[in-house]
């Protein structure tokens, strides 16, 4: 079924909860409807449900103005975010999605329990039918929920928050079960929290905003850095990966405004950097030149950094403030870098960190092998460690990482 919103304003007790809303979601098409607490999404569906009158504008079902909510029943199906518990099991709950195309006070007939029993099969739930709803998991509960929603043999759902509450599987899983009946030709207008599964499993996404549609469109269109500002006033970065779209939050100091500080170089920090950064680091790195890849990885999880033109040696002034991120940082990072003339430095700056007790070193291969600048080089380095944690690989340094900056000391204990 084609739903098309026009202009529709919603008053409650004189205050305007919806503006002037316009959208229109199409046969077979799951749309998401995305906006912060309190933005008018769960109004909005009950007002195309009927529940609630507009004080203008006009909701369509295939062209037609419906507005009574029997009517409305017999052709879309609503799920509300908080439903009761009951003592009735659960295929009597999926029976109750029945009502509207009983007449009168008839009782089910037989091809009701039949339509209520294929959609405990189609949410999974058959085995169920004889339990009580109240005894079930709060997964399980939304499930025969969906199911009750299918028995109304809807041709348009209108889901709030189908998901609220669940794991991550039976997120999954629930959201998958909508896509299926969507594939057989109903539509969807799903109230959601989680951008990410809302990207995943819609064909549109419609953003709210203290009542009013800001943005609507294909995810890839309308998820964007600036769009999830607006609505969220949250700092995200966005990533596109084939025709979906991950919002991973900015995590910017985030845990416990804890500080890693990485030397690094030649794409030896990168694996490390996105590490941390994805486990809420407040991530550094440096001295790095400019369009090295740790330099491209830092700037993409917006951490600070120090740098250096391009394939120029580290300058005095860029290794002082390399000095500086250093003494800021609560763990400093050395990672498996290639030394040579130009980056020098960046060794001696590993030195001052082991000094401070800070220090935890990732050697993947020997130093010998790595080292272009001969003598002092091995000097420095043997010194280095002495004083740091030494680990073989980047997931090692992340659990030391852990260890040390969760128990709140110093990265200081000695291989
Ligand atoms: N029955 C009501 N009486 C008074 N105010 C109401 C009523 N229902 C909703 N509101 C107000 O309307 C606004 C929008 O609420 P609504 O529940 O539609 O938001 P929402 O986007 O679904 O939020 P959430 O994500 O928290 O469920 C809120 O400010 C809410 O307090």
């Amino acid at each position: 079924m084609r739903l098309k919103v026009e202009n529709v304003t919603v008053k409650i007790e004189s205050r305007e909860i919806l503006r002037d809303v316009t959208l229109e979601v199409e046969k077979g098409e799951i749309v998401a409807l995305l906006g912060p607490n309190g933005s008018g999404k769960s109004t909005l569906l009950r007002t195309i449900f009927g529940i609630l009158k507009p004080v203008k504008g006009v909701v369509f079902f295939d062209g037609k103005r419906i507005e009574k909510i029997e009517e409305i029943s017999k052709i879309a199906a609503y799920l509300p975010q908080e439903s009761s518990d009951t003592n009735l099991t659960v295929l009597d709950v999926v029976l109750l999605g029945r009502t509207p195309h009983l007449s009168g006070f008839k009782l089910p007939k037989n091809r009701d329990l039949e339509i209520a029993k294929r959609a405990l099969e189609e949410v999974g739930m058959a085995e169920f039918a004889e339990r009580k709803f109240s005894e079930l998991s709060g997964g399980e509960k939304q499930k025969v929920l969906l199911a009750r929603v299918f028995a109304q043999q809807p041709k348009l759902m209108l889901l709030d928050e189908p998901t609220a509450h669940l794991d991550i599987s039976a997120q999954i899983d629930i959201m998958e079960i909508v896509r299926r009946k969507v594939g057989s030709g109903c539509s969807a207008l799903v109230a959601m929290h989680d951008i990410n599964l809302a990207s995943m499993f819609s064909d549109k996404i419609i953003m709210v905003k203290n009542g009013k549609v800001v943005y609507a469109g294909e995810a890839e269109e309308v998820l964007t850095e600036e769009s999830i500002k607006d609505v969220y006033g949250a700092d995200v970065r966005i990533k596109k990966v084939g025709r979906s779209v991950y919002v991973i939050p900015k995590t910017r100091g985030e845990r416990n405004g804890r500080r890693v500080h990485i030397i690094c170089g030649g794409g030896s920090g990168r694996d490390l950097i996105y590490m941390l950064s994805e486990e809420g680091y407040s991530v550094s790195a440096g001295v790095l030149n400019v369009l090295d890849s740790d330099w491209e990885a830092v700037i993409d999880v917006d951490g600070e950094f120090v740098e250096e033109a391009p394939f120029s040696p580290i300058s005095d002034e860029a290794h002082e403030k390399n000095l500086k991120f250093i003494e800021k940082a609560d763990v400093v990072v050395l990672s498996n870098l290639v030394v040579g003339k130009g980056n020098l430095k960046n060794l001696v700056a590993a030195k001052k960190a082991a000094e401070l007790g800070k220090l935890i070193v990732i050697e993947k291969t020997r130093f010998e092998l790595r080292n272009f600048f001969g003598k002092e080089a091995e000097e420095i380095y043997e010194e280095i460690v002495r004083k740091a944690r030494v680990v073989r690989s980047e997931r090692e340094a992340l659990y030391e990482i852990r260890k040390v900056l969760d128990r709140g000391g110093h990265a200081n204990s000695r291989r």
